[in-house]
């Protein structure tokens, strides 16, 4: 059988959820204002809104608007993917790890018409050194609603430098002028 590179190594332990996670219940803060994905000051984003769970998980729900189309009427499956990215990376919340995906895997197992609320679900599945696995999905209509959606991944852990060496410089001093522009997540300090 083909072995997937998400799958988990056998050294893989499954983490504590940190102390200093969110509140289940509490919707996470965007990591960054102008993420595609969840940042409130980006006209062309998801604007997804991301909430913990009583373990290492979270939730989100996706409203699929006319502005999302592939096919006429229904979503198109990058941003579908896209929204299945921003979720399972947040996951590094829970468990602060700050981490970029290396590699996200998804099935698309039902159209997502245009005006549909997509309800998204995931979960840390273990962590190896600075890797993290994760999973999800996106219910159609309801948390318990069927599955149009799926996806794995595989993050790393990256530190600061990640950023400051590959960010373009005009973002990069727009967050030195003003910090409260991102969320900072384990070790991250701006202005050491
Ligand atoms: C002042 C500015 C501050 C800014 C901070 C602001 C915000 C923070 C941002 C994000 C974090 C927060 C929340 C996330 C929220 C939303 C989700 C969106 C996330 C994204 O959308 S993020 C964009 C897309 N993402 C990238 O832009 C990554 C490009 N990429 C790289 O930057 C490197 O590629 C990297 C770093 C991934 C690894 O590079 P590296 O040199 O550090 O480490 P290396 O290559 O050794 O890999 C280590 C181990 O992972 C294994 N591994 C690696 N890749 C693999 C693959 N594809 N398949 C299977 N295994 C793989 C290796 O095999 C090895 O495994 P082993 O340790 O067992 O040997």
């Amino acid at each position: 059988m083909t072995a997937f590179r998400t799958d988990l190594p056998p050294e893989a332990t499954y983490p504590e959820r940190h102390p200093d996670a969110p509140e289940p219940g509490a919707e996470l803060p965007p990591h960054y204002v102008s993420c595609f994905g969840c940042g409130p000051g980006q006209p062309h984003g998801l604007h997804l809104r991301i909430v913990a769970g009583e373990g290492l998980d979270l939730s989100a729900t996706f409203e699929v608007t006319a502005d999302h189309q592939g096919a006429p009427g229904l979503a198109h499956g990058g941003l579908l993917a896209s929204a299945m990215d921003e979720i399972l990376g947040q996951l590094g919340h829970i468990t602060r790890m700050s981490c970029v995906t290396a590699r996200l895997e998804t099935d698309f197992r039902r159209p997502v018409p245009v005006g549909s609320t997509l309800c998204l679900a995931a979960r840390v599945d273990g962590v190896a050194g600075r890797k993290l696995y994760a999973s999800g999905e996106g219910h159609l209509g309801a948390p318990d609603g069927p599955v149009a959606v799926r996806a794995r991944a595989l993050f790393v852990q990256v530190g600061l430098e990640h950023f400051t060496t590959h960010g373009r410089p005009d973002e990069l001093d727009a967050i030195r002028r003003d910090p409260s522009m991102i969320t900072h997540i384990g070790d991250y300090t701006l202005n050491p």
